[in-house]
Parts: C-alpha cells; structure tokens; sequence
C-alpha cells in the first residue's frame, strides 16, 4: 500500500475465526490503528458435530466494529473486508435462519468447517472419482460443503432442506447480511464448493452425487454470480448494515476471502530487503504462507497448477489473483494444544500458576522447559515422548479422516513436568505435520525456501522455533501479529478503487523478524 502524505483513508477489515470475531481499522500504508476482538458462541451438541449461529456472529461483528471506529471521522472511511472460517450457513427462502440439527433449533444454522459429521457422505462422493475431485488434491475432505448439504438433505429433508432458499460460505453470508448482494466470492466457492474459474459449476458433478436440486433454476441457493476476492459489492454498505456496524452507508464491501487466504494475503508479499533471506530476490512462489490458528493451513502458489495428492486445489486465483494456490492443512493445531494441555491432570496446577505470574499457560509452559531442559536444547526434552497429531484426522498430505492421534512414552507419573514436555511433544508433532506437508508439496513442484507465519500460534514462541528447527526453513513473522485482519482490510480498499487490484501487500511501513 503507498505511503505518501496523502489525507488519511482508513478500511475497515473483520476476520471471523473459530472462536472470537476481530476487527481492526488500518490505513492506506496498511499499518493496523485499532484492534477488538469479542468471542463467539460454539455447540457441539454430539461428538463431531460443530455448530454456531449466523446471528450471534453478526451481533459479535456489530460490537467489534463500533469499537475500532471510535473517535474516527467516519467520513475517512473508505472499505470493508470481510474473511471467516469456511463454515456452511443455512437460511430459508426469506434469508432466515434454518436449524442445522434434529432438535430443531434454528439459532444453530451453521456447519463449523471442523464438524465431522458427512463422512458416509463424503465417501461416496470420493467413491464418484469425479473429475472435480483432482482440483482438491484427489480426495474431498468431509470439512468442505458438499457432505454437509448431502448430510442435510438425507437427514434433515423437511425441517431444513426443503424449507432452505439459501446456502452461504460464512464469509459470503457476512457480506450478503452487509450489502444484500448474494454474490459469492470465487475465493470461496472454488476452494470449498468445486467451482471452477474457468468453466463455472459442473452440472454432472452435483448429479451424480444426489444434488441435482441445486442444479436448478440456475445454482441460485449456492450461487450464480461469482466474483474476485476485493470486487465492490452492489451499491456498498446498506443503512440497516451500517447502523448494525456504527460505519457510514454506502462505502465500497468487498467480495470476501476465507480466513486462510487473508492470512495469506496478509503475509506472503512481505519486503524482507535486509533480513539475508533465501526467499530476498526470489519470486513469491517460493514463500509459504502458514495460518496458524485453532487449525494451520499451509499457502503455497505457483504460475501454473500444480497437482498435490492429499494437498486441496490446485485453485485458480483463490488468494492471489492469477496465481495458483495449493493449500496443506491440520484440521487442529491450536485446538490439539489445548486439548492436551487443559486434559492433562496438572493442568489445575499449571493455570493456578500461570494467574499467579499473569501469564499465559502457554508463556509459563515455555519457562518451564527452560527450566527443565538444562544444558540440552530444549527439543531433546521429548527423545523418550511422542505425539502423532492426528487427533481429528489427517487433512494434508494423508487425506484420512479415519486417523487418530497417538502418545508414546507416558509414565505413572502426572506432574507439571510431564504436562511440559507433553505440551513440547504436540508442538513438535504439528511441526513434523507441517514438513510432511512441505515435502509432498516440493515432491509435486513447489519449490519452499522460507515459511511465514500468521494465526494466534505464531505468538507462541515455541511454535515457532518448532517450525524453523524441524523444517530447517527460516520462519518470518509480522511484528503486526493480526495480518488476517490485515489481509480483510486490503480487500476493503480494494473494494473502495483507491487500490488497483488486491495486490502482495508490501508492507514496507511493518516491522519483519526473523527466526532462523
Ligand atoms: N498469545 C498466545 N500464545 C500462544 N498461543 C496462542 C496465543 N493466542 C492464541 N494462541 C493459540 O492460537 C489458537 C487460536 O488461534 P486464533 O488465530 O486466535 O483463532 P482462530 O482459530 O479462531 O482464528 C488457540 O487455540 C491457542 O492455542
Ligand atoms: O478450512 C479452512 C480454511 O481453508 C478453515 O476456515 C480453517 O481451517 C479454520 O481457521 P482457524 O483455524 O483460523 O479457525
């Protein structure tokens, strides 16, 4: 984004992750002013199945944006971006909302995109071998939308399905329920619904495996206009959106990204002049871009497809415009953390100590390996201890949701030493996921030299240093840790034409470490 003296723009951008709904307010230098955050409700009423409730979320939006717009002269507002997780809304014919379970209760009306429950689904649609199934790397993955409308539609036919008028990726619901416009964006529908670029849907796919319904009068409950991520949306921001989010009506919503690829869009383009990189000089294709989260989605692009068995896409213009994306990923990383952290029986012990230091558990666990791990580098703590992280299945390179995740090593004993290095062993384990993942990549064509990191784990310095030594890649971070948000707010000004086109982000203006 230029610099310059130029009067301030400012761009609102909202990244609706897993657990909480960011906002943030940048500038045309692409510098993050303001930052809110609020949390959002999640159900999971049975084992695998993941729900929220579209209306929750936007009330959650409502809060957060009023917040970084506080004292702003609104008039300097020039966009909004939107990114969320790839999770499936579900309204009727009057754009309200419709139960997504047997109980009937339509404040739950959303798919969370880790929700497991189509895998009889799922495998029939792989057992088509569909031509559509080579451009999400050879095997659908049940996170992704068409099991969950088969789901709905052989199990929730009349409560649901029949009364159903419209199907949204969570982050073209945001900028419907903003604009009234029922575009989708093609970020979403090619990664997640099997739409292609060039040759739109494919009919024979959605019949052959028992969605023909949606076929009819032209796609319109899953979407017959598509456009690029950053595209301004109808006449913009409507009165009713605008008073919800306290913004001025009228200014430029963009065509939205899933949160992913904003991540990515966020970071990839970095200027590293100075930092002695491999990736300085080098074209963009040889950086991956890893959103590290309650999942890690691992971004990497090309100029020409390149097909990775078990790697989602090749997609066409789905994060960067005229570039190919091929997209590895864990279904849960953070989430993995936490499950082994808050299950183990010390972890009452850890977070009394942790308050008492006003830490984080995650900070206090870091100290306490320093402390443990005495004259020996840290990662030596687990040569007797090891974790096989596929606690929710393998999403990349393995493509098995069957697979679970595995410890090796435990003893009787349960103290907050064995808490610690159980921690280290989860966070080398994700870290050997995301190798596998680089190396069926560069197998296939890519050629990685340096990792960039963004998500709530890239605050966690362990994580990180995790990732360089067991990569043996550099990992560059953003001093501005919320470089989702940065990504949301670059599709805003895209959307407002002070921008060309949703362009790298060269954020010359932010600060790079690096971690070798
Ligand atoms: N300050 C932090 N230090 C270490 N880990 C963190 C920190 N903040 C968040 N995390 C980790 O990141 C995960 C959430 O990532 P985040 O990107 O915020 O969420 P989302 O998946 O909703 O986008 C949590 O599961 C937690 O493990
Ligand atoms: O499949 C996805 C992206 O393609 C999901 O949106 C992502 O894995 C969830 O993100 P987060 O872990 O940040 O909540």
């Amino acid at each position: 984004m230029p610099g310059g003296n130029e009067p301030r723009s400012y761009y609102v951008g909202m990244d609706v992750g897993t657990g909480s709904v960011r906002a943030a307010l940048v500038d045309q230098r692409g510098t993050l002013l303001a930052f809110a955050d609020q949390p959002i409700n999640q159900w999971e009423p049975q084992f695998n199945h993941h729900e929220q409730s579209s209306e929750d979320i936007w009330a959650a939006c409502c809060v957060v944006s009023k917040k970084v717009v506080q004292g702003v002269n609104l008039h300097q507002i020039r966009g909004l971006g939107f990114d969320a997780t790839c999770s499936l809304v579900v309204l009727d014919k009057q754009f309200r909302p419709l139960p997504v379970n047997p109980e009937g209760d339509s404040r739950r009306n959303i798919i969370m995109w880790l929700d497991h429950r189509a895998v009889s689904q799922v495998h029939r649609i792989n057992e088509t071998k569909h031509s559509v199934l080579q451009y999400v790397g050879g095997v659908m993955s049940v996170e992704m939308q068409a099991p969950k409308l088969l789901w709905l539609k052989e199990n929730l036919r009349e409560t649901c399905w029949d009364k159903a008028g419209h199907f949204f990726d969570l982050p073209d619901f945001l900028s419907w329920k903003a604009t009234g416009v029922t575009a989708r964006s093609l970020c979403s529908l090619v990664c997640k619904w099997t739409y292609s670029a060039e040759k739109g849907w494919d009919d024979s796919f959605w019949k052959m495996v028992g969605l023909e319904d949606l076929v009819t009068d032209n796609y319109s409950k899953i979407g017959n206009q598509v456009l690029p991520p950053g595209a301004s949306l109808g006449s913009g921001l409507t009165p009713e959106a605008a008073k919800d989010l306290g913004l001025p009506p009228g200014i430029a919503v963009a065509a939205s990204l899933i949160d992913a690829h904003a991540g990515g869009l966020g970071v990839i383009g970095a200027d590293v002049k100075g930092h002695g990189l491999a990736c300085e000089g080098q074209p963009v294709t040889s950086r991956l871009a890893v959103i590290c989260g309650t999942s890690s989605c691992h971004m990497g692009i090309s100029k020409n497809p390149i097909f990775v068995p078990g790697v989602w896409g090749p997609y066409f213009s789905a994060m960067v415009p005229g570039f190919w994306l091929n997209e590895g990923g864990q279904s849960v990383t953070g989430k993995l953390i936490d499950h082994m952290v808050q299950g183990h029986a010390a972890f009452p012990e850890l977070q009394a100590k942790a308050t008492a230091r006003g830490q984080s558990v995650y900070a206090y666990l870091n100290s306490h390996l320093d402390l443990i791990k005495k004259a020996q580098p840290v990662g030596f703590l687990t040569v007797d201890l090891h974790v096989w992280p596929d606690f929710h299945g393998n999403r990349s390179p393995l493509a098995d949701l069957t697979l679970k995740g595995m410890v090796t090593g435990l003893k009787l004993s349960q103290d907050l030493d064995d808490l610690a290095i159980l921690y280290l062993a989860t966070v080398q384990a994700i870290a050997f996921g995301t190798r596998l993942i680089i190396e069926a990549m560069e197998s296939a064509g890519h050629s990685i030299s340096t990792l960039f990191l963004c998500g709530g784990l890239s605050k966690n310095p362990l994580f990180v240093q995790m990732h360089a030594d067991i990569t043996g890649l550099p990992v560059v971070l953003s001093q501005e840790v919320e470089s989702v948000l940065v990504g949301a707010a670059v599709l805003g000004a895209c959307a407002s034409g002070d921008f060309a086109s949703v362009q790298l982000l060269q954020l010359t203006g932010q600060e790079w470490v690096t971690v070798r």
